[in-house]
């Protein structure tokens, strides 16, 4: 069973990249936690396709419809039968109607959270040279490994359940954990894209973050001037603290896409205003989570904590981050120590490899394996995946650390004994 997170807090998602809808079902959010569904649409936002144009040409509104789990306020909405308020669901069977409504906004009642987004900008037919035992596979997807494992009983178009698009559910059940953790902690999160190719940004989100925590000698960071990194961040051609940087890639992902080939990509995720002492120590620490959840994303190669790499030609002196009675002074441990938050910034940094779908002559075989010299007939992809990656490491990070606030709940004993009367 494939769930993300858990066991306190969970999502769980079906859908594939040409199918009808993505759905989403989000367990284990403590009742009593404001949800409005424009929150978490500014955060598909962020992830759709055709959101930004360095990304795939594939266009879809990825418009999110809430189905359960929130309770209305407004009692005229939740006990009259009107269908009304922005998220109206239509479905049509057997040439019948019938109509309802999604909720727009409410409290989560702590019983399962359903969400659906529909997919209505498919072109299934690029995928007609994939098909069968004669179909052609893709270097780098996961055309032949699909097709063997379900002894050809494989959904083909566009990656099936192991496209991207599938992460529409990563990031409904993020945006909520992100909810839970700023409303809770304050803790926010954020990423910026680092390097593309060759080419590298001169600022990096991780130590523009711990020199504003030097200044104000705190381990917090206040709302406005998270906000105003998040801004400079979307105001870049794609998303990065370093807009200079971003103008320059960005020219070089549509110079390489007009050649037929694609391009890796860095990206870094912070976590800001952690809790200290989430997590576990050992097989189940937080770090284990952690580098499992953003390394088992589509297309990641690596994914290093804190100062990463760097610290192996390190001595102890230069690396260990001094400590005074306020907090740590620096952060090359990247938020973790044995598994568990010191209440540091979370660090990460994801490595992605070149999207596998190219333009580019290729060898490679058919589902039965005979040899051909492969050549893409059609199809709209991302040409640097990292380009839309960020909101979804967020997502990832966000439901591991909601699942460890709730887990040091459940850990707990002699707090707030479960009481009926008085
Ligand atoms: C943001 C994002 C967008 C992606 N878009 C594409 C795409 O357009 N075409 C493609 O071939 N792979 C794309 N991928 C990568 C595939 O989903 C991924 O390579 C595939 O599922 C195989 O998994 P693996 O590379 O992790 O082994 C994308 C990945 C991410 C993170
Ligand atoms: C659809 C999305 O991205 C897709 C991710 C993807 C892949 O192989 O991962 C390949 C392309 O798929 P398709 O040919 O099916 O459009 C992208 O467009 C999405 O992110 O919602």
């Amino acid at each position: 069973m494939e769930i993300l997170g858990g066991p306190y807090f969970g999502v769980a998602g079906a859908g594939e990249s040409h199918g009808p809808a993505v759905t989403t079902i989000v367990f284990g959010c403590p009742a009593g936690l404001m949800i409005r569904r424009d929150q978490v649409q500014a955060f598909l936002d962020r992830r759709r396709p055709g959101g930004n144009k360095y990304g795939t040409p594939r266009n879809e509104k990825d418009k999110v419809v809430f189905l359960s789990g929130l309770y209305q306020t407004d009692h005229e909405a939740l006990l009259g039968d009107a269908t009304r308020g922005e998220s109206k669901i239509t479905v049509e069977v057997e040439g019948a109607s019938f109509e309802s409504q999604g909720y727009e906004a409410g409290y989560t009642t702590g019983e399962p959270i359903a969400a659906m987004v529909l997919s209505t900008s498919k072109k299934s037919g690029d995928y007609t040279q994939f098909i069968g035992p004669k179909g052609q596979v893709r270097p780098g997807h996961t055309d032949l490994v699909k097709y063997h494992k379900s002894r050809g009983f494989v959904d083909v178009r566009g990656g099936g359940r192991s496209s991207y698009r599938v992460t529409i559910s990563d990031v409904v059940g993020g945006s909520i954990a992100r909810m839970f953790l700023q409303q809770t902690f304050g803790t926010v999160l954020l990423s910026s894209i680092d390097q593309v190719g060759p080419l590298r940004a001169n600022v990096s989100l991780a130590d523009r973050c711990q020199a504003l925590l030097a200044q104000q000698d705190s381990v917090t960071i206040d709302a406005d001037t998270i906000a105003a990194m998040q801004r400079d961040i979307d105001a870049a051609v794609i998303p990065s603290i370093d807009s200079g940087f971003a103008s320059e890639a960005a020219e070089l992902i549509k110079e390489t896409r007009k050649s037929g080939d694609s391009l890796g990509a860095g990206v870094e995720v912070v976590a800001l205003n952690v809790p200290p002492l989430l997590g576990d120590p050992l097989y189940q620490s937080l770090k284990v989570r952690i580098m499992g959840a953003l390394g088992g994303l589509n297309a990641v190669q690596s994914c290093e904590v804190g100062a990463g790499a760097a610290v192996i030609e390190r001595v102890g002196s230069e690396n260990n981050d001094p400590i005074r009675s306020g907090g740590y002074v620096s952060n090359t441990h990247g938020g973790l120590i044995g598994g568990m938050t010191t209440g540091m910034p979370l660090v990460f940094r994801v490595g992605f490899k070149p999207t596998s779908t190219i333009n580019k002559p290729q060898q490679s075989v058919t589902k039965d394996l005979s040899e051909i010299d492969f050549q893409l007939e059609k199809g709209r992809h991302d040409p640097c995946v990292g380009v839309r990656a960020g909101v979804t490491l967020e997502s990832r990070i966000a439901i591991e650390l909601m699942n460890a606030a709730l887990s040091q709940k459940a850990q707990s004993v002699g707090e707030g004994l479960p009481r009926l009367f008085r």
